[in-house]
């Protein structure tokens, strides 16, 4: 008698526990590349996945963690070592940096993942940065899925995929001629990634990105920062072959859908905005009067380039809200501040989103980092092109001849852009026929980035898709 009230009472545990796991919210794991564009962008999708019931664990770095606010009071934060807990020497070299990130960070992201599983959070799927291949590996070893989330345009990750199965082959043999990839529109040289038109520049980066797809075929999901009607031609073409999902614009959902009321800002900030300076000289200003000019938070520009951008902003005559980081100041050209102290802001930081948001902001001059590039197209704001490095020579080429919402500025012979050059593109941006035109491809594609975003958009459709597969998934798993 005795044992057949034991065994039942066994029985009905067995089905509490049964019935727990299949109550439990799907659990990921983010795992970024530790800097703040590729962070924010996998924070906003996270965003995106709890509104729909997973649960969110974002993996940084203990240093990181350290010296950074994440202001997220919903997403639970786990540290991990990469073997430089104080901080990485001034001066370190990149290559042996990322070999002990690999290193130390296998061993401890793996510790974490089984740290969290012990004390009854077990990880589904780890959501990984590819810049961070070996991020899967941990994954996979570990029995979960693991889900890539490229935080750069598919144009620019199809490019780096050519390289990387050596169906493009690097220093392209002849520079002068047009590079043809399936998917893409004819590129030239000056169009393709800087680590590509410049050969043997920044090595160690050149190898990150071209290394993002090794071992990808064992990915369950791969997410991309952008949208179907954007990049269409290339998504239908490399949807032929991967589990292609985009899943953007990530950009906070009040400035798209506006479905998440508390989603205003990026989690993360490595600069404090001069927010109230800002916003309140904007409001001084008339409708669509002013010129806004970053290059984001790592491109820095020569002396000279400095000076011929801060003159083509006098030549504009135009009002001008200027970022200048910090350690940019002393480029500015000495007597440049007093002579337009009537026309123009610089501050070392502002906040991004609200000021392409204004009303008074006419024009972006912008460095086209893919995140800028995405807030401008989801603001409909138009853009005068000056890439730097990088992504940044692809993502111009597309939104000058494949979106049309902006101008591209051509360097000199010296690899200026020179100041008439600046001021007339200003003009042809804003200014006739061609400036009416980009105008309304400008507002075509803010619309376009909101929809993609909204409820049964492209977009939220592939991250319900995910949602649900995961959820199925994880639960028949978790259960066996
Ligand atoms: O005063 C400022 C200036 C910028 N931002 C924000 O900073 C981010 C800048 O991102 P991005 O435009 O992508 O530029 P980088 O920070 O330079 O990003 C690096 O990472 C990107 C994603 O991999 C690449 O596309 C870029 O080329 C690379 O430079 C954006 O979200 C901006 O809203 C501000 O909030 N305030």
């Amino acid at each position: 008698m005795e044992k057949i009230e034991e065994d039942n009472q066994q029985h009905k545990l067995k089905a509490m526990e049964e019935n727990n796991q299949k109550q439990r919210a799907a659990h990921c794991l983010i795992f970024p590349y530790p800097i703040q564009g590729h962070i924010n962008p996998m924070l906003q999708f996270s965003k995106r996945l709890q509104q729909k019931g997973v649960k969110i664990t974002l993996a940084v770095t203990k240093h990181l963690s350290k010296t950074t606010e994440f202001k997220s009071e919903t997403i639970s934060l786990e540290t991990f070592s990469d073997g430089f807990d104080d901080g990485v020497p001034p001066g370190y070299d990149v290559e042996t940096y990322l070999n002990t990130f690999r290193e130390v960070g296998t061993r401890t992201l793996k510790e974490t993942l089984q740290v969290m599983s012990d004390s009854g959070r077990p990880v589904d799927c780890v959501i990984y940065d590819p810049f961070l291949p070996w991020g899967l590996d941990v994954a996979k070893e570990l029995g979960l899925y693991g889900a890539a989330f490229f935080t750069q345009s598919c144009a620019v990750d199809l490019i780096y995929h050519r390289v990387f199965t050596g169906e493009l082959k690097v220093p392209l043999p002849d520079p002068e001629s047009e590079i043809l990839i399936p998917g893409l529109p004819p590129l030239k040289m000056e169009d393709m990634p800087s680590f590509i038109s410049v050969h043997g520049s920044y090595p160690p980066i050149f190898e990150i990105v071209v290394d993002q797809f090794r071992g990808m075929e064992k990915a369950d999901w791969l997410f991309f920062n952008t949208f179907y009607m954007l990049e269409e031609e290339v998504i239908e073409y490399m949807a032929k072959s991967s589990p292609v999902k985009t899943i953007g614009p990530t950009i906070p959902s009040m400035y798209l859908d506006k479905r998440l009321p508390d989603d205003k800002e990026y989690g993360l900030s490595v600069y404090k905005p001069n927010t109230a300076a800002c916003m309140d000289w904007l409001n001084e200003r008339q409708p669509d009067s002013v010129l806004y000019i970053s290059f984001g938070s790592l491109a820095q520009l020569g002396n000279g380039q400095m000076e011929e951008l801060a003159w083509g902003l006098k030549l504009s005559n135009k009002h001008f809200l200027w970022v200048v980081r910090s350690s940019e100041e002393s480029k500015m050209p000495s007597n440049f501040l007093q002579e337009t102290s009537d026309k123009g802001l610089i501050v070392s930081w502002c906040p991004q989103l609200d000021v392409l948001a204004h009303e008074a902001i006419c024009c972006f001059i912008t460095h086209c980092g893919w995140n800028s590039t995405l807030e401008a197209l989801s603001m409909g704001v138009p853009m005068v092109a000056m890439p730097q490095w990088t992504d940044q020579s692809t993502n111009s080429k597309f939104v000058m001849d494949v979106w049309k919402m902006g101008i591209k500025a051509q360097k000199d012979e010296k690899g200026i852009v020179r100041r008439e050059t600046i001021d007339r593109c200003i003009r042809e941006v804003m200014e006739g026929e061609k400036g009416e035109e980009i105008k309304k491809n400008a507002l075509k594609w803010k619309e376009l980035a909101r929809e993609s975003m909204c409820e049964g958009g492209s977009s939220d459709k592939n991250i319900e898709e995910f949602v649900a597969s995961l959820g199925s998934n994880s639960l028949s798993n978790s259960s066996n």
